[in-house]
């Protein structure tokens, strides 16, 4: 018997293009220069970078505005979860190059004062990307196109990645000439477990494939071309919005506990998590809809 006959696919290829025309933009608490951030469906929000004429390279705004979108995104109570995609060509060239040597040309003879004028760029920009991993909802990026530098500093701080065919990547610092400094090298080891082909990646900057990134882990998708990209990560993101926010926000947060602490501090961590979480009402309302098989409806949070 085939079992999928009857089973309507829940997003296809004629209803991206509608998704697109029906996603509101989000309220004005999110208008940015660099971001279009909009609403596809109820509780998903996405993200898109939105410099396309310069690849998406990430510039001092870029940087800001991320900041300020995730650290909003992290206490909206009508946000569940996030994607994150790139306008145009690709996902992003990384770092605008153009700041580069500005930063370098900082104005300051002594180098000490020029040292902790740079403290403070690199501080920023790694607070940046860290409020993505900061966020409590899952954020899911999508990539096609070419993932540079700075791009593996921003995916390495999400939840879920999926990319297209087309994609690819490069950890490309060695070539420009510094040590990635705002979250791969802490990072990507950690989600990828294959030190090795890591390093290597690292050491030559030279460019990989979905299919190496997919079997480093590095993605968990890849997709046909970016309409499915797209139709997938929203397929994704609405079955998590559709779970209970204490269950899903709460696993997001002890994860990251667990991949930064030993697993016994962890345990306790949960415990205590869960002597405070377990008394919400979606407890009982997720086990009640699991024997009534009825869809749970979960209050904002
Ligand atoms: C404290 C800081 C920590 C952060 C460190 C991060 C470091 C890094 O990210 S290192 C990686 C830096 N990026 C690169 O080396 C990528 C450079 N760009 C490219 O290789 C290509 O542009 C790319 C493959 C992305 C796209 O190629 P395509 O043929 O599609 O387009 P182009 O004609 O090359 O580019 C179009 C215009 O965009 C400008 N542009 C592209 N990348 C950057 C960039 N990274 N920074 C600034 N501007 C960029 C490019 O100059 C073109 O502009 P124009 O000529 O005015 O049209």
């Amino acid at each position: 018997m085939n079992l999928t006959k009857n089973v309507r696919p829940l997003i296809n290829k004629t209803n991206v293009n509608l998704i697109r025309q029906l996603s509101s933009s989000a309220d004005s608490d999110y208008s940015f220069k660099t971001l279009r951030v909009s609403v596809p469906s109820e509780f998903v929000y996405h993200v898109e970078f939105n410099r396309p004429e310069r690849r998406n390279a990430m510039n001092p705004s870029f940087f800001s505005e991320i900041k300020n979108c995730f650290e909003k995104l992290r206490y909206d109570p009508d946000c569940r979860t996030v994607l994150i995609s790139g306008k145009g060509k690709g996902f992003t060239a990384g770092l605008d190059l153009t700041e580069l040597s500005q930063m370098v040309s900082i104005d300051q003879e002594d180098v000490g004062r020029k040292g902790f004028q740079l403290l403070k760029i690199i501080e920023d920009y790694q607070t940046s990307l860290s409020s993505i991993e900061k966020c409590h909802k899952p954020v899911i990026s999508l990539v096609h196109g070419h993932c540079i530098g700075g791009g593996i500093d921003l995916i390495a701080a999400c939840d879920i990645r999926y990319c297209s065919k087309d994609a690819w990547f490069s950890v490309k610092e060695v070539d420009v000439g510094l040590a990635a400094d705002i979250g791969t090298l802490q990072r990507f080891p950690k989600i990828t477990g294959n030190d090795s082909l890591v390093r290597e990646l690292i050491y030559t900057a030279r460019n990989f494939t979905p299919e190496e990134a997919l079997k480093l882990g590095l993605v968990s998708l890849i997709t046909d071309d970016q309409d499915s990209l797209l139709a997938k990560g929203l397929e994704t993101a609405k079955l998590i919005a559709s779970k209970s926010p204490i269950a899903v926000q709460g696993s997001k947060i002890n994860l990251n506990f667990s991949r930064d602490n030993k697993i016994e501090d962890s345990l306790k961590f949960v415990a205590a998590w869960n002597s405070g979480m377990l008394q919400s009402e979606d407890l009982i309302k997720s086990a009640m809809a699991s024997i009534s098989k009825e869809q749970p409806i979960f209050s904002k949070l």
